[in-house]
């Protein structure tokens, strides 16, 4: 079969690593999976045996019809589909994938508008750094202050390229992520990522170009809250407070 480099189809074919993926996952026989990437079915097919139910999702038809042949299990469904389409609302327990790259950013941001119990993702070493950059550090973007306050975020274990083929060219991690917050509305991500675009201005700048701009008023606004700060430098639950500030007129105290 043709590879295609534009899905990001690297498959897994390290059968001790795929043991410890599993392993280290923690899944309980109760939990309803919702992976993403069906690929050869090759972490599905484990899913299966230690979940209650997988829903899988993949976009490659060929890849869908060759696991939908071979895949018998009960508990399980597949489906030719992007998994991150705004429209399907299938709950479920656990989010199970090993993504492309250029996936990671959209995965994450439509995972943090979800309820679930906990993430189990395989990622490029580079995203998962960019995800916890602290602040005032070059990597310190929207998708690490949403990431961060939205989850708790814990490396498990590091995948070599050597376990794919074909091998990517960098290496990945396999990350746990667990909702630490109720689930984000997709206006108040919006909010975030446009006032990351101040990321290297100082508080005052930004209440001034929002007091000009959208005719707000801030009177009251405490400075001394975070002093001249530049923006990069505040934490992602001071980020989320002062974003809510500026477009709702409340400071959000509760996480
Ligand atoms: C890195 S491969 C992993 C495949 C398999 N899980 C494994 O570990 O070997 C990613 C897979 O996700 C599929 N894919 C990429 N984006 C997708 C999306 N938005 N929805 C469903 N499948 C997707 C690709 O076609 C590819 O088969």
């Amino acid at each position: 079969m043709k590879k295609q480099t534009k899905l990001g189809q690297n498959f897994l074919i390290d059968h001790t690593i795929i043991k410890k993926i599993i392993q280290t996952s923690r899944i309980n026989k109760d939990d309803v999976i919702y992976e993403v990437g069906t690929g050869k079915g090759i972490l599905t097919t484990e899913l299966c045996k230690i979940s209650k139910y997988v829903h899988s999702f993949e976009l490659d038809s060929i890849l869908y019809s060759r696991c939908k042949r071979n895949l018998t299990h009960k508990n399980l469904e597949l489906l030719n589909l992007d998994g991150f389409n705004e429209h399907l609302a299938i709950p479920f327990d656990v989010f199970f994938s090993s993504l492309p790259y250029y996936e990671s950013r959209n995965a994450v941001t439509w995972l943090c508008q979800r309820d679930f119990r906990k993430g189990i993702i395989l990622l490029q070493r580079e995203f998962v750094e960019k995800l916890l950059s602290k602040p005032g550090e070059k990597n310190y973007r929207a998708i690490s202050i949403l990431s961060q306050y939205r989850f708790s975020i814990k490396m498990l274990l590091d995948v070599p390229y050597t376990s794919f083929s074909p091998s990517p060219k960098v290496e990945s991690v396999l990350i746990e992520i667990c909702p630490r917050t109720s689930p984000l509305s997709n206006k108040v991500i919006k909010d975030i990522q446009f006032l990351l675009s101040f990321r290297k201005k100082t508080i005052s700048f930004i209440v001034n170009y929002f007091k000009k701009n959208y005719n707000r008023n801030f009177d009251g606004f405490d400075y001394n809250e975070f002093g001249k700060n530049k923006l990069v430098n505040l934490s992602p639950v001071d980020i989320v407070r002062f974003s809510t500030y500026l477009n709702n007129g409340t400071f959000n105290t509760k996480r």
